[in-house]
């Protein structure tokens, strides 16, 4: 569960980026649509603690529904465990010289010894069908391999929650099919933000945000048409 209670980002200069709002969402698969600059990825970031809310709390359910939700403020690192973040560009968090070394430098903490990196992240490469790439450098993938080895990384830790900020945007019509249909099939709880609107069609709840403002909250098909219907406008 990601809870907002009353979130607001406000920018250094005083902009307001998100108004207030409280959200409790649930759903095992939610869709962030709406024009650029809206604040999709400003809420997006809230959910990780990229952004830090300038009022009101973000809250991640403890995996230990016993204990208290997580603050993504006050257990920043825990949030960090919990919610894996995957950016637009793979490029932006790709940064070893080979496949397997990215994978193994995300497993630093999970697994201390190299040997049982090296396997946990041949394990994660196979499942992604990425492991014949593991010795080849990170800029020999397609744009497509790059965002899978991306997704990869960061699943390949454990998240219980996966946030991907327009993952589908640089992607051909294949690659975009492949990357949809694995967001739609993991175990994880997934907040896809995306001007993709085949994609965010395909998840539980949708949310459109404009102007810093939810605007929409609900099932994917209401939530395309009323965004369609705003830009008509
Ligand atoms: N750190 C910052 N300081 C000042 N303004 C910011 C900051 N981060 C974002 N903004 C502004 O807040 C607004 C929302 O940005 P955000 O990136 O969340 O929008 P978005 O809906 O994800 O846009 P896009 O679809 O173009 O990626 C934009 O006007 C942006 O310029």
């Amino acid at each position: 569960m990601i809870s907002f209670n009353q979130a607001s980002v406000v920018s250094h200069d005083g902009a307001t980026i998100l108004h207030p709002f409280s959200l409790e969402l649930a759903e095992q698969r939610i869709a962030v649509i709406g024009a650029n600059g809206s604040g999709k990825s400003t809420l997006a970031r809230l959910i990780n603690g990229l952004v830090e809310p300038s009022s009101g709390t973000v809250t991640i359910g403890a995996a230990d529904t016993s204990t208290p939700a997580l603050d993504t403020v006050a257990d920043g690192s825990a949030v960090r465990r919990a919610v894996g973040f995957v950016f637009t560009d793979p490029a932006a968090q790709l940064i070893m010289p080979t496949v397997i070394e990215d994978v193994e430098l995300s497993l630093r903490r999970e697994h201390r010894r190299a040997e049982d990196r090296r396997q946990a992240a041949l394990a994660a490469l196979a499942r992604f069908g990425l492991d014949g790439f593991a010795e080849r450098s990170v800029h020999g993938l397609s744009g497509g391999q790059q965002q899978l080895l991306a997704i990869a990384t960061v699943l390949a830790t454990g998240p219980r929650i996966l946030v991907t900020d327009e993952p589908t945007t640089l992607l051909d019509l294949r690659n975009t099919r492949i990357i949809g249909d694995l967001l739609t099939s993991l175990t994880q709880q997934v907040v896809i933000v995306t001007h993709n609107l085949e994609l965010a069609a395909r998840t539980d709840r949708a949310l459109v945000v404009d102007q810093g403002r939810i605007v929409f909250d609900g099932a994917p098909a209401a939530a395309i048409a009323h965004y369609r219907d705003s830009v008509a406008a």
